[in-house]
């Protein structure tokens, strides 16, 4: 039986993740491999993020709500630059990069990769862009990441968005995506929903007690999803993609 995931409060208040959870996900199997020295990532980012006046949006909600879809038409209209961490990840796979099976089987089981492999292609992606408004789609997963951005870029979303959707419809529009993803099938979709209520909602949390928080029924057409997207945006003034702050 799937069920929705609108009614946060359950499960937040008794999901903060304990080391169990976190050696469940992974967290302790990437730990002892994974190098902490990430010379690239500075505390508090780039000097040039502070004079960027950046307007930062995270994009969130379970597999397969359909953030990626909602962010391609938030790009059309509002002239955003578009991060999907899970795309930087993928693409970071297929270059062969040096951690590349670690990161693919984490894909796989549906695990969360480090918070410093994360932070840092997306800050590398926001760096060489010339945008001033970013979209970052699927991130932060965790409280950890979303506390390692912070402190590595010294920069905090302006809004953050939330597609809610029942776990149902997630499955079956992950399952028929049909991109061939290591991580669209039934078992991997398990995990993921799973990691979502454990590690995720407790960020979506944070930001609903921040008043940063734009929960979005995700049923229904893309079109008319995107009607209810559009506003959280217009009422910002960001009306045109020529936009600047
Ligand atoms: N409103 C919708 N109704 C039906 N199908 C949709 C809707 N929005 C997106 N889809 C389809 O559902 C699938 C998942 O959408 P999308 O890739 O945007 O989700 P996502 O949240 O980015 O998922 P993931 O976290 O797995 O990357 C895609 O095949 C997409 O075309
Ligand atoms: O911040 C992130 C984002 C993603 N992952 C991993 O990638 C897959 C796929 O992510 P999508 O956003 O659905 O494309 C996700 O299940 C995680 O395994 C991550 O570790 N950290
Ligand atoms: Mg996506």
């Amino acid at each position: 039986m799937w069920r929705r995931v609108t009614s946060l409060s359950p499960v937040i208040s008794t999901s903060k993740p304990t080391s169990l959870d976190q050696a469940a996900f992974g967290f302790k199997i990437w730990r002892s491999s994974f190098s902490t020295e990430t010379p690239t990532l500075v505390k508090d980012g780039p000097t040039s993020f502070k004079e960027r006046n950046l307007f930062i949006t995270f994009v969130l909600g379970g597999p397969g709500s359909g953030k990626g879809t909602q962010c391609q038409k938030i790009v059309e209209t509002f002239g955003f630059k578009h991060l999907s961490a899970g795309e930087l990840l993928r693409r970071e796979i297929e270059s062969n990069s040096e951690q590349w099976s670690q990161m693919l089987n984490t894909i796989k089981e549906g695990r969360i990769v480090p918070s410093e492999v994360t932070v840092k292609l997306i800050q590398q992606e926001m760096e060489s862009s010339d945008s001033n408004k970013f979209l970052i789609d699927g991130f932060p997963r965790t409280e950890e990441n979303r506390i390692a951005f912070e402190k590595f870029t010294g920069l905090e979303p302006n809004v953050v968005l939330f597609f809610d959707c029942p776990e149902e419809e997630m499955v079956k529009r992950v399952l028929n995506r049909n991109e061939g993803r290591v991580d669209d099938n039934i078992d991997t979709v398990k995990k993921r929903l799973k990691v979502f209520e454990i590690l995720n909602l407790p960020v979506i949390d944070y930001y609903s007690k921040r008043g940063k928080l734009h929960k979005i029924n995700a049923v229904g057409t893309e079109d008319e999803i995107f009607e209810k997207v559009r506003p959280i945006f217009s009422t910002c003034g960001m009306m045109s993609p020529y936009f600047t702050f």
